[in-house]
């Protein structure tokens, strides 16, 4: 009976670590950007790309993104422990050692590195590496803490998937990727101010110089607004280039004239819930329109 019990706990204990190391992937993030990655990789040519290579590309990819996000795990562990948001997060509450957390990352950011180097091309693979170290040591352990222009500035790492897809495919930059990555740039400031506005409060007590704490609420909310309508003019462009069709332009316009609404509002409202529904709506936004981008590359109509 004893040994079943410890046998038990000691099952529960194990399967406890591994739901944590998945948690420090951000899981919800990571699959959000091997989609906008797949949409990078279709993108790249007429049809479908080989699903060989689509699927090697979209493991080395994620892995180094969830490596990527587990690094910010270990660099923000004290701020995350007095933020309300994340306190109980598994390395900031010490579920997870430093060293474990260490290996986990390194491990995974090896093993997609070398999946991209060997299967994919070795242009992939440093400009996705260089995104690690776009997310986790150029945003994470210095803009978050030295500018509210961080998340503008390191955002970039978070738009590069789209332009990783499309050379996974190709082997070389071609300019239309980079017009996925400036929808995604333009994307993330009202994305993540949204949230800011809600967490105000956190970021101040931690320190943290996020635009709200810095500047304000009316000129965040004012920031959220010209970035929203930045964003509206950029997802005309793959239209204009001719990349996308009419399905893609009547979807995107209307997905951002849905966030121009919630922009305005969150601009003119008093109401405290504006600000959460800003965010969320944000993330419905980017994956509705990368469908869509999706979709007009098979059924492109044009005027
Ligand atoms: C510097 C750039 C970015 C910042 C600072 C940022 C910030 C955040 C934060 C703080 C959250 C957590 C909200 C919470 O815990 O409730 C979040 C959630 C999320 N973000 Fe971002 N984000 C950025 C870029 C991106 C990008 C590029 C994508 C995808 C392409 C993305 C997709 C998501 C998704 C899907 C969620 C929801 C996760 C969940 O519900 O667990 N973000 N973002
Ligand atoms: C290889 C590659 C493509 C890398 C990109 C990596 C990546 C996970 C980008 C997503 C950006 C993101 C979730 C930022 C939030 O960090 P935060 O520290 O501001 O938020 P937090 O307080 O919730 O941790």
């Amino acid at each position: 009976m004893a040994y079943s019990n410890t046998l038990t706990s000691s099952f529960n204990s194990f399967s406890g670590l591994l739901k944590d190391l998945y948690e420090i992937t951000k899981p919800k993030v990571v699959f959000m950007l091997v989609i906008t990655a797949i949409v990078g990789m279709v993108l790249a040519q007429s049809g479908w790309p080989p699903l060989d290579l689509l699927l090697v590309s979209s493991i080395g990819i994620g892995l180094l993104s969830a490596a990527a996000a587990a690094m910010n795990h270990i660099v923000d562990q004290k701020i995350d422990a007095k933020m309300a948001r994340t306190y109980n997060r598994p390395i900031a509450k010490g579920r997870v050692t430093n060293r474990l957390a260490i290996i986990f990352s390194f491990s995974l950011a090896a093993f997609g590195f070398a999946l991209l180097y060997a299967f994919v091309n070795p242009l992939t693979a440093w400009l996705t590496l260089a995104s690690l170290f776009g997310y986790a040591v150029v945003y994470t352990l210095v803009l978050k803490r030295l500018t509210p222009q961080n998340i503008v500035i390191g955002g970039l790492a978070g738009a590069m998937p789209p332009l990783l897809g499309w050379v996974s495919m190709t082997g070389d930059l071609h300019p239309n990727a980079f017009l996925l990555v400036m929808i995604i740039f333009t994307w993330t400031p009202p994305h993540f101010w949204a949230l800011a506005i809600h967490r105000r409060d956190d970021y101040a007590r931690v320190n943290i110089p996020m635009l709200p704490v810095t500047h304000g609420l009316a000129f965040t909310k004012n920031a959220i607004v010209l970035y929203t309508v930045l964003l509206t003019l950029v997802c005309f462009l793959p239209y204009l280039v001719a990349m996308s069709g009419l399905i893609y332009l009547i979807s995107s316009t209307i997905l951002n004239l849905l966030f121009l609404k919630y922009a305005w509002q969150l601009k003119v409202s008093e109401d405290k819930k504006i600000a959460m529904d800003t965010f969320k709506f944000s993330i419905w936004h980017l994956l509705i329109l990368f469908v869509a981008l999706l979709v007009d590359h098979f059924y492109i109509i044009r005027f």
